[in-house]
């Protein structure tokens, strides 16, 4: 009789990616997932922040009420959950999601806030930490504004979330600089293909 074929337990893969409003994460998430050298799956995360024009539900975020996202806090679904900007909108990593990176064989990518991605380096402290930023600081918020989806005063908060996660770059395991966008996709490329070996 043969041994019931057993699958090696894999260990989660895990990159995490985070950096001022306007340094360009969504760009580069877009564009990493085609390119990357290893199999990236993007964590969609859920929120209560209501969609922009053109983002679709369970593409860009899983959008949820925000009696929907409690209910789902308090079940314990979230491996961390974040108000972000101070706003009442709250953002959170549903652990259904890494399983399904896992059950694919392939990384699991979050685009996350430096507060849960402290969180998330804690828990997977063999994580790939990425902190995007841009030359200085004039740059983000020109970016940001020139996407035009903010109001001033949404941009102002924006601004203030940035200067208190610059300060905790210094705990992510690298610092991309999103001036050209080739160089910064091609430079986490290759921080990708020395962690996968
Ligand atoms: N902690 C945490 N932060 C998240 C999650 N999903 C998105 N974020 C962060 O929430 C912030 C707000 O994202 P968004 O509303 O799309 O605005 P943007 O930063 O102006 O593009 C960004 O800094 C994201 O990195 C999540 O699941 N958990
Ligand atoms: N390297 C770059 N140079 C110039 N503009 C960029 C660069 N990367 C992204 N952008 C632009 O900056 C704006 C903000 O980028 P986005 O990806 O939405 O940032 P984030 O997700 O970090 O808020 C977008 O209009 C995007 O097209």
């Amino acid at each position: 009789m043969t041994a019931p074929e057993t699958r090696p337990f894999v260990d989660i893969r895990v990159l995490v990616l985070s950096g001022p409003s306007g340094s360009g994460k969504s760009t580069i998430v877009d564009r990493l997932v085609n390119v990357a050298p290893v199999q990236l799956v993007k964590v969609v995360s859920a929120t209560t922040r209501p969609p922009r024009a053109g983002e679709v539900n369970g593409r860009d975020y899983y959008f949820l009420s925000p009696e929907e996202f409690e209910q789902k806090r308090q079940a314990g679904e979230f491996i961390e959950c974040e108000e972000v900007h101070g706003n009442g909108n709250w953002y959170g990593t549903l652990r259904s999601e890494l399983t399904r990176a896992q059950q694919a064989g392939a990384w699991a990518f979050l685009e996350i806030d430096v507060q849960g991605a402290l969180s998330i380096i804690k828990e997977y402290p063999d994580a790939v930490s990425v902190f995007l930023t841009t030359a200085s600081e004039g740059d983000y918020e020109q970016r940001l504004r020139n996407r035009g989806t903010e109001s001033e005063d949404a941009i102002q908060q924006r601004l203030e979330t940035a200067r208190r996660e610059l300060k905790l770059s210094k705990e992510y395991k690298h610092i991309v600089v999103n001036d050209d966008l080739d160089r910064a996709v091609s430079e986490i490329c290759h921080i990708l293909a020395s962690a996968e070996g």
